[in-house]
């Protein structure tokens, strides 16, 4: 029997715990990841000295990475402060988990941290708001959670939202504005300091869900919660399996 031979460094030759064509230590993964987002924050001007950034953190593994980073990279700006603000959508057996590993993150980093609810800005948790009304869960969802990180930015008075959309997301999301013919989302993706985008910002859109994923891992932040019980078939995710197809044919696709 032939013994395996170790994937090694290719910058110090320890044992790689990344792979892909891209072999690196714990070490110099991380390194890897936090130099591509503060490069990109910085390419961007995401982040200007003296800014108050909010941080949506919904406590799954993009946006924990999200914060942890930021909180890293933050003493390299001048008078940056970040809050981070969880939505509480009132769904029973899964956002009480996640809410509660968003408040002990941001304790652990010493985030001041907000929580807001359906129930106190809409009078109702998710499930009886979508009684009153014909339309899906996760486009209620979406609306009124986007409405409230506005609402809780702007009342802090705080110029930028940062959220954890990763460059998976952002190809699904190109991907869905083509195959959906919307022309002004196409254009306003193209061009970030359009419109009311100006107030998002992406710090990971740099990073696929693997690198966010081991990132997590590797530094304990990462942490396995019940998928959402609204969660069902949808356009994204056909897109998302679409991407994942082809992944296995070509390696690189998204990054
Ligand atoms: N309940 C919430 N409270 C605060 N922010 C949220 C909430 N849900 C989503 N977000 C923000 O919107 C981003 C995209 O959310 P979405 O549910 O599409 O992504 P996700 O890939 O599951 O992200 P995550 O792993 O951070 O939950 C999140 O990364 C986060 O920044």
């Amino acid at each position: 029997m032939v013994a395996e031979t170790p994937l090694l460094c290719k910058i110090c030759g320890a044992n790689a715990v990344s792979g892909r064509g891209n072999f690196l230590c714990e070490i110099h993964f991380c390194e890897m990841v936090e130099k591509k987002v503060r490069a990109h924050i910085e390419d961007q001007n995401l982040i200007l000295n003296n800014e108050h950034i909010a941080v949506a953190l919904s406590g799954g593994k993009d946006s924990s990475v999200l914060l942890y980073i930021l909180a890293k990279i933050l003493p390299e700006f001048e008078g940056v402060k970040l809050t981070a603000i969880t939505v509480d959508e009132g769904i029973p057996n899964y956002r009480e988990e996640t809410l509660t590993y968003a408040q002990e993150l941001a304790t652990f980093l010493n985030i001041e941290h907000r929580i807001v609810s359906f129930r106190e800005n809409f009078g109702a948790p998710l499930p009886d708001l979508l009684k009153k009304r014909n339309v899906s869960a996760c486009t209620l969802c979406g609306v009124l959670r986007r409405k409230i990180l506005e609402q809780e930015t702007f009342s802090m008075d705080v110029p930028k939202l940062a959220t954890g959309h990763s460059l998976d997301d952002e190809a699904e999301t190109a991907m869905m504005n083509i195959l959906t013919a919307n022309i002004d989302a196409i254009i306003n993706t193209a061009s970030p300091n359009s419109g009311k985008e100006s107030l998002r910002i992406k710090p990971l859109s740099v990073l696929n869900e693997h690198e966010i994923a081991l990132y997590g891992i590797l530094k304990g932040i990462f942490h396995e919660f019940p998928e959402c019980p609204y969660a069902g078939p949808s356009l994204r995710a056909e897109v998302r399996q679409i991407f994942l197809d082809l992944e296995t044919k070509y390696p690189k696709i998204t990054g």
